[in-house]
């Protein structure tokens, strides 16, 4: 599916009195790997809820193309929701459906409600699953129940629910924040594989450093709800990481940005 530039301008949420985006303005050009990263509070998450419209914004304007996305509303704005395919820490499935029917549930925001509700599904719909659960290695898992995976199978399945949905861009809030790190690295190599292979725009919230700088084409820092800096894994200098975490002591940065979450092994 042809796919166009995510432009966000000025964008803003406000929470009472917290500024959670201040004013962001970003260009993200199709097939890119993007990594926002910054501390716990610096607006990532909400930043990522905007785009795919889960929160709305207070100010500013989020374009894809010629559309205007903060404009959407009802059946289009349903259907901006299935391009943006969107991916959870917590994985999000049904733990007590099989791993094949909780990626079908992927199928679902195409349909009416009736067929919704019916959970009928064509054989096209089966064999595009099993397509997804195979290029994710979980092929063998089809009719396992969801809630026996592994924390980093269950988000490769979450990963192949968003597949089926055909999005145009893949947003994750913070994918690997719980998996242990081998775990944590196949799911990385997982959405790189779609972004590689599928030119699939890839936007993912990171709470470690390490991870971003290996895998991410471009990094956003956010601190305080505003970008602090936009560049390549190279431009980000101990002294841009100073400013992003907002501290002098690098041995606490590195406390904050490596141990809350799994580290990552970087790939050769
Ligand atoms: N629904 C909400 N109601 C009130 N305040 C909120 C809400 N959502 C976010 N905030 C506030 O907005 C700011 C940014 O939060 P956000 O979750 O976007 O940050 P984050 O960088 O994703 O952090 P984390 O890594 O901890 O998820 C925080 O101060 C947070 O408390």
């Amino acid at each position: 599916m042809e796919q166009q530039t995510l432009t966000l301008t000025k964008l803003s949420r406000t929470f009472g009195e917290t500024r959670a985006v201040d004013s962001v303005s970003l260009d993200i050009r199709p097939g890119q790997f993007v990594g926002v990263i910054g501390r716990s509070g610096a607006g990532k998450s909400t930043l990522l809820r905007m785009i795919n419209r889960l929160v709305d914004p207070s100010d500013g304007v989020i374009r894809y193309g010629d559309t205007d996305v903060t404009a959407l509303r009802g059946r289009a704005l349903r259907q901006w929701r299935r391009d943006c395919a969107m991916i959870f820490q917590q994985f999000n499935l049904v733990e007590r459906l099989d791993v094949l029917t909780n990626v079908l549930v992927g199928r679902l925001a195409e349909r009416g409600f009736l067929s919704s509700m019916a959970m009928h599904f064509t054989d096209e719909e089966r064999t595009l699953a099993i397509e997804a659960l195979d290029r994710l290695d979980l092929a063998p898992q089809a009719l396992q129940r969801a809630g026996t995976l592994s924390g980093g199978q269950q988000q490769r399945v979450a990963i192949a629910k968003a597949l089926v949905q055909k999005p145009r861009i893949m947003l994750a809030d913070e994918p690997i924040a719980s998996l242990d790190p081998g775990n944590a690295t196949r799911v990385m190599e997982a959405l790189r594989a779609i972004n590689r292979e599928d030119g699939l725009t890839v936007l993912v919230n990171l709470h470690t450093l390490d991870t971003a700088r290996a895998y991410c084409d471009r990094i956003v820092a956010m601190r305080a709800g505003r970008v602090m800096f936009d560049g390549s894994a190279a431009q980000l200098t101990p002294d841009v990481v100073r400013d992003i975490y907002g501290t002098e002591d690098l041995s606490e940065i590195d406390e904050s940005v490596t141990s809350t979450a799994a580290r990552v092994a970087v790939p050769a």
